[in-house]
């Protein structure tokens, strides 16, 4: 198992450097007779974007659930901030793959439902709720409904209500994959500026090779179930060249064929 970056990328010192938000160790999860995740081990750096990139059904999801807190591992530990997870907290929130709106709920109150939970007063929870979607570009729809909205407009509502938690961990399963090239684009650009500005650690699954290395901080491959970390890649050279550049910059194009090269011996 390979776990060092790969050589050859200029890796930031300060990002590189970073403390850890979430440490995975040793993690093995069956479900009954299926192996799932086998003694997999990976940390989190703070502040930064790590994507969980392998073949279907490798367990990203599992993990990202056994992160959240939403599923225990059948051995090993996740720790936040150096605390063991024993269940879901107020530290993490997740950014379900199908929105998981409310659907009798108007996007404010959507927005802010994970503060109503927490018992947070209405008006305080509606202008942190408020602050949130103009943040997301949804200013002028606070009273529409779910169904009233585009998929991507929905997308954009289940990420202002996990910022609005201010949780310190975001968990985003698949985020993008419900909507259109173009929209799934410009939501890429967007994370790109929440990362840099919120100072949140992200974990993000995603099965486009193009959309980690665009995105990412740091990549961890993961094998075939039973899954493990195969290799961690921290595209970092074209950080700070623009969103609009970063297509075409030849270290991206090269981390794109490194991982197809890498993953390709799986699906033929
Ligand atoms: N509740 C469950 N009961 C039994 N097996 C499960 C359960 N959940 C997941 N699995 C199996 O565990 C393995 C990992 O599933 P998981 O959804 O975590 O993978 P994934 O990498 O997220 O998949 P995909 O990329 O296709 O979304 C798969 O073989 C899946 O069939």
């Amino acid at each position: 198992m390979a776990t060092s970056p790969i050589k050859g990328n200029v890796v930031h010192p300060a990002k590189f450097n970073a403390e850890n938000a979430v440490s995975a160790r040793r993690i093995s999860k069956n479900y009954g007779a299926v192996e799932a995740l086998k003694n997999l081990s990976l940390d989190f750096p703070k502040g930064q974007l790590t994507s969980l990139l392998g073949p279907s059904g490798c367990g990203k999801t599992t993990l990202l659930k056994i992160i959240a807190g939403l599923l225990d591992p059948t051995s090993g530990e996740v720790e936040v901030n150096g605390r063991a997870v024993t269940g879901p907290g107020p530290d993490r929130a997740f950014v379900f793959q199908d929105f998981a709106l409310l659907p009798w709920a108007n996007v404010i109150r959507n927005v802010a439902f994970g503060l109503e939970l927490r018992g947070v007063a209405q008006s305080e929870r509606e202008d942190i709720a408020a602050r949130y979607i103009r943040q997301v570009g949804l200013a002028g729809f606070e009273k529409s409904y779910p169904h009233e909205l585009s998929g991507g407009m929905r997308q954009r509502v289940g990420l202002a209500r996990a910022l609005s938690v201010d949780a310190q961990v975001l968990l985003m399963d698949e985020p993008f994959s419900a909507v259109d090239e173009q929209t799934r684009r410009k939501f890429q650009e967007d994370l790109l500026g929440l990362v840099a500005n919120e100072n949140k650690t992200f974990i993000f699954v995603t099965h486009s090779i193009e959309e980690a290395v665009y995105v990412s901080d740091q990549i961890a491959l993961l094998l075939p179930r039973p899954s493990r970390v195969h290799e961690i890649i921290r595209p970092s050279g074209f950080r700070d060249k623009g969103v609009d550049n970063i297509r075409r910059d030849p270290e991206y194009l090269d981390i794109v064929d490194r991982i197809w090269a890498s993953l390709r011996s799986y699906v033929e």
